[in-house]
């Protein structure tokens, strides 16, 4: 008898070697060709033409999705452009033009070259010019005029110079905080935002019970990933932290005084005003006094509260037509849920140490900053050698306007002040309104919530793997017992 050889038959190796094949092509095409391509970008850029400074920032996604979810994020370092904001080149608008040359040529440096032609520009103008239109509308053409040219020289693809309102610098501010967040994506719940630059501040929240019957001009409507927003916003010009200086300053020199004892600057500190200086601006021009000196000296006497008095003296909290009020006469329906306050905000509460709300209480802020604008100007310089003059005489003000302005004024309270989170960047890109603005103007935030592949791609690999090790589990016990049974028929015929 012919013995009977323990081989496999031919059906099987072909399934083995067929069914192998077919494993690792799953397990190829499931890991190797789904990993994404290596990344293609594309930029976006937002001039900040602020009323303090203007700042350049240059945005990034992917290239291939535009549409997709939180993909936008800020890909340099803020370019601050030298020198003062763009409304201080009234009379020298092509100065406007030319101060923006070396943040443009850096946007130029890091873009790649094939990008640039692609890649929208823009520049939007907020409080500064806003109070530069008022005073001299004609002025504020010419430095829009130069400013527009210097930008149409460049290789990027100029969209246009312009003044925001300031319902739409608060609404883009909002907007920002909450995409970074990624509170938009599925509608949850959205935190407001809160920010105080040099000559407006602005407030925005979502509240349930606000559609804008009451007040229509602190309307802005949204419909973003398929939800329904309707937004609270206030712009509150001359507000901001400079200009609400400057109320503080005509307050206390409405008999022409020739020296002011000011509670909100340090013992010891002394500067020297110009009348004319002081009232050039709208937010104060019309209570210049009449026979005043050409100048006032400014001395410090730190004290905060009265320098918290005095701040209040600005606000106007005696007529109010709607249900509830912030303050001037202002609707503001009740404070919702938390918030991001960022610009001023950070820049200050940061300095001064009370940035971090959870562990610094409303309380705890006004002790700390009483006994700082109780510190003499000379020990506080010696303290603090490298922060620029202009900017460390004037925190003990700032802190106390920032705690005047959101309790007396927004109505935060100890409990809702630890809503508050104060922010430089979230997710590495800065607060503020540019890349709203951005997400706004490109569509790049879409109505509708995307369509969506209708599995993930970590569960999509998940499967296609765990698919794969099944398939070859079953076809390996499939052999095993194949060969079981060939085996014991062999060892039948032996
Ligand atoms: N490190 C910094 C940077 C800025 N500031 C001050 O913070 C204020 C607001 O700055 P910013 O948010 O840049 O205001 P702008 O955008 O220029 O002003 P606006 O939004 O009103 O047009 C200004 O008084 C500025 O002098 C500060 O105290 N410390
Ligand atoms: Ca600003």
């Amino acid at each position: 008898m012919k013995e009977a050889s323990p081989g496999y038959r031919p059906v099987t190796i072909f399934v083995v070697v067929i069914g192998v094949i077919a494993l690792v092509a799953l397990v190829t095409v499931a890991v190797v060709q789904n990993k994404p391509l290596t990344q293609k970008y594309k930029y976006g850029i937002v001039l900040d033409a602020g009323s303090s400074h203007t700042a350049l920032y240059i945005y990034k996604w992917p290239a291939e999705k535009d549409n997709n979810t939180g993909r936008v994020t800020q890909a340099n370092e803020t370019c601050k452009v030298k020198g003062p904001g763009i409304s201080s080149y009234a009379s020298n608008p092509q100065g406007a033009g030319e101060s923006l040359r070396a943040c443009m040529l850096e946007a130029k440096k890091f873009i790649p070259a094939s990008r640039q032609e692609e890649t929208p520009l823009y520049l939007g103008a907020t409080a500064g010019m806003r109070l530069l239109n008022m005073e001299n509308a004609s002025a504020s053409d010419s430095v829009f005029k130069a400013v527009e040219e210097a930008l149409d020289s460049y290789t990027f693809s100029y969209r246009g110079a312009r003044l925001l309102t300031g319902l739409e610098e608060g609404a883009f501010g909002w907007v920002t905080v909450n995409y970074l967040d990624g509170r938009l994506t599925q509608g949850q719940k959205t935190i407001g935002a809160l920010d105080l630059g040099g000559a407006s501040t602005q407030i925005s929240f979502v509240s349930p019970n606000f559609d804008g019957s009451e007040s229509p001009n602190n309307l802005m409507m949204f419909r973003l990933y398929g939800n329904d927003y309707n937004l609270y916003s206030h712009s509150f010009l001359c507000y901001g932290k400079d200009q609400a200086l400057r109320q503080t300053l005509a307050h206390q020199t409405q008999s022409g005084q020739s020296i002011v004892n000011d509670p909100c600057f340090h013992s010891k500190y002394s500067k020297v005003w110009e009348y004319s200086n002081l009232y050039d601006t709208p937010c104060v021009a019309d209570r210049k006094p009449d026979n005043s000196p050409t100048n006032f000296t400014l001395n410090g006497s730190g004290n905060f509260q009265q320098c918290q008095q005095l701040i209040k003296s600005i606000f106007n909290f005696t007529q109010c037509k709607y249900s509830r009020c912030s303050f001037n006469g202002v609707f503001q329906p009740e404070l919702q849920g938390s918030f991001g306050a960022f610009s001023a905000y950070y820049y200050v509460l940061d300095f001064l140490n009370l940035a971090d709300t959870s562990r610094v209480s409303l309380e705890k802020a006004k002790d700390k900053l009483k006994e700082y604008c109780a510190t003499p100007w000379p020990e506080l310089q010696k303290q603090h050698p490298k922060t620029k003059e202009k900017y460390l005489s004037e925190y003990c003000f700032s802190g106390t306007y920032i705690l005047t302005l959101l309790t007396e004024g927004y109505n935060f309270t100890a409990d809702t002040y630890k809503e508050i989170t104060v922010i430089g960047k979230m997710q590495g890109s800065d607060a503020g309104w540019t890349l709203g603005y951005m997400l706004n103007l490109t569509n790049m935030i879409p109505a509708e919530a995307p369509d969506r592949p209708p599995i993930a791609y970590p569960s999509y690999v998940s499967i296609m793997v765990i698919t794969g090790i099944v398939l070859g589990i079953v076809l390996l016990f499939i052999v095993y017992t194949h060969s079981r049974t060939q085996c014991s028929n062999t060892q039948k015929i032996v």
